[in-house]
């Protein structure tokens, strides 16, 4: 007996088979992407868990340049959260030098490409390494008008609203705000992807079916595209295959 996510995920990848050229119209404008399954994918292999992020690396290249390619205008990529200090110190020290490591060989294509990288997290706790090569990619690319790379960076979507909500009761206190100006669209100003667009498609890879603390409040309505597929495999098709089955989806927002 199949269970209901079982029939779903069938019918999704009849619709999504069927779509084998991408349609360009109602490309999703906000892509976002909890990058998992690298060390499961390592341990698959025999070999040790910075190998999975290593070859993760090389993914996030792919999907930046078929977000690119397609027309996506943010794409958001879960790159370390907040619970991901809990690992063993030497993955965490290796997990932190990845960005460094990516700018170094990247930036340079990223700039090429009009890219523009965003961050988003908590930095300052971040290695000072760490932060110097995020920090020097945000300057560097702040006046590009392609597309926004948004990697979330020590980010934890509930330590992310917490701060949102003291902020704005300050300046209620403060006489700054008036707790009748308090709604969404106010909120939305005081989250860390204030002047982005909510992800209209949020993807998961490794067949984990959990949002994990990750855009809470902004993929409120976004579409969710669950994928067994370890990162380390996940590649351009699987990108594609995940829009066309949003492309075939109606997008309700709540209505009929
Ligand atoms: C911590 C971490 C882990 C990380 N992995 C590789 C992708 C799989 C998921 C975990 C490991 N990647 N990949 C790219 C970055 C990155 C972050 C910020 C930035 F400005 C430029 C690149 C990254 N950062």
């Amino acid at each position: 007996m199949l269970d209901r996510f079982s029939k779903w995920r069938a019918k999704e990848k009849n619709s999504s088979e069927a779509a084998a050229q991408l349609e360009h119209v109602n490309i999703p404008e906000h892509v976002a992407i909890i990058m998992d399954g690298n060390g499961r994918w390592a341990k698959k292999k025999g070999l040790p868990r910075v190998a999975g992020h290593r070859e993760g690396m090389k993914v996030v290249n792919k999907i930046v340049r078929k977000a690119n390619d397609v027309g996506v205008k943010v794409l958001t990529l879960y790159a370390f959260s907040t619970e991901n200090w809990k690992r063993p110190k030497t993955e965490v020290d290796f997990l932190l030098r990845l960005p460094e490591r990516y700018l170094n060989s990247e930036l340079p294509t990223l700039k090429k490409e009009n890219v523009r990288v965003r961050l988003m997290g908590s930095l300052d706790n971040l290695p000072d390494y760490t932060l110097r090569a995020v920090r020097q990619a945000v300057e560097e690319t702040k006046d590009n008008t392609g597309l926004i790379l948004n990697f979330a960076l020590n980010y934890g979507s509930r330590f992310e609203m917490l701060e949102a909500i003291k902020q704005i009761s300050e300046e209620v206190k403060a006489g700054k705000l008036e707790s009748t100006d308090i709604n969404e669209e106010l909120m939305q100003n005081y989250l860390m992807t204030a002047q982005l667009s909510d992800p209209d498609l949020l993807i998961r890879t490794s067949g984990e079916i959990r949002l994990s603390n990750f855009m809470l409040w902004q993929a409120a309505y976004s579409e969710l595209w669950f994928t067994d597929v370890l990162w380390p495999d996940f590649n351009e098709h699987h990108f594609t295959e995940a829009i066309a089955v949003y492309q075939k989806r109606a997008r309700r927002y709540g209505g009929v």
